[in-house]
């Protein structure tokens, strides 16, 4: 990895005598997607205030842009956004009063103007933030975690409150954001979403990373892989198909087979009907979602 962005080392952290935090460590490189996954209660929001400087870590090193988010945190501050997982703002303060608000806080705040057009906010830059809609509201905590031209965003919850349709738009928007050279660290509870979205994440459970690395790695790494199952053309030998590398498990039901299998299971099952001339029908092949490697990392239904 070139020089990363966020480097936690062996993070600690515990509130009163409960740890938390038990040696979290995991690099961020410069503009990726990076989701940090986990249970609730894992410690998502405790690493990520750490890494902004909000909180203050017990041991461990945090490196966010080379700083120390807490003896820099003002150099460190005009350089990042945040996008708060509770954040609230005052009912009747206005869409276009709020960004200007956030703008001040900035050395070099981005183009207001087109922030809001962005985010679809244009028509509403009057509206008084009590009076937005959830999906709207969550657009425009969004566009606050943006409005200073970061070099990196924090965002809590992301699509918590939107429709189908504006989770996926919102998707492509975090995607031209981390497009246009912005690191983005994403804290999330939906898989597809991290699936969809991240180049990399990493899963916290019981104060640890348990694992990290793209969604395809992560996958793989969990150990669950997937079925392969089809029609055969003729007669076949489950115990040949169970002798197979990587098949975990062959079973027969109406005429069906199916196989279970991790790595290259699949490859070696085709390459075993073609070495015998079978024609099979119906074949399907079933890959495990990040959600089930989720499981079958942290114990826990998300
Ligand atoms: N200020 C605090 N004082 C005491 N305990 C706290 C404090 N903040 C968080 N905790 C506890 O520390 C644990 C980790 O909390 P944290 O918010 O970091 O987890 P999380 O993974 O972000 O959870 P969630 O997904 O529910 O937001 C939780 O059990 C929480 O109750």
């Amino acid at each position: 990895m070139v020089t990363p962005v966020i480097e936690v080392a062996d993070l600690r952290k515990a509130y009163g005598r409960r740890s938390v935090l038990e040696g979290v460590s995991f690099q961020v490189a410069e503009g990726e997607i990076f989701g940090l996954l986990g249970p609730n209660g894992a410690g998502k929001t405790t690493t990520v205030e750490c890494c902004e400087g909000l909180r203050r870590a017990d041991g461990g090193s945090v490196r966010v842009l080379g700083l120390d988010p807490v003896r820099q945190a003002a150099q460190l501050r005009s350089r990042i956004g945040v996008q708060l997982q509770q954040a609230q703002l005052q009912d009747a303060l206005r869409v276009g009063e709020a960004l200007e608000l956030y703008a001040s806080f900035y050395p070099r705040p981005c183009d207001r103007r087109e922030l809001l057009a962005q985010w679809g906010l244009a028509d509403h830059r009057e509206t008084p933030f009590g009076k937005l809609s959830g999906g709207l509201r969550q657009r425009l905590f969004i566009a606050l975690a943006l409005v200073g031209n970061p070099e990196v965003a924090f965002l809590d919850e992301l699509t918590t409150g939107l429709d189908p349709q504006g989770r996926r738009d919102t998707w492509e928007l975090v995607r031209q954001v981390r497009d246009s050279g912005v690191t983005v660290v994403l804290v999330s509870h939906f898989m597809d979403e991290v699936e969809a979205l991240c180049d990399r994440a990493a899963v916290l459970d019981g104060g640890r990373i348990v694992a990290s690395g793209t969604p395809r790695e992560l996958i793989a790494r969990s150990g669950i892989g997937g079925t392969l199952s089809f029609r055969p053309g003729g007669p076949l030998d489950p115990a040949e198909l169970a002798g197979l590398p990587g098949v975990t498990g062959v079973e027969e039901s109406d005429g069906r087979v199916v196989v279970s299998g991790t790595g290259g299971y699949a490859d070696e099952v085709t390459g075993l009907l073609a070495r015998r001339g079978m024609v099979v029908t119906g074949l399907r092949i079933k890959e495990h979602s990040l959600d089930d490697a989720y499981v079958a990392l942290t114990g826990h239904r998300n």
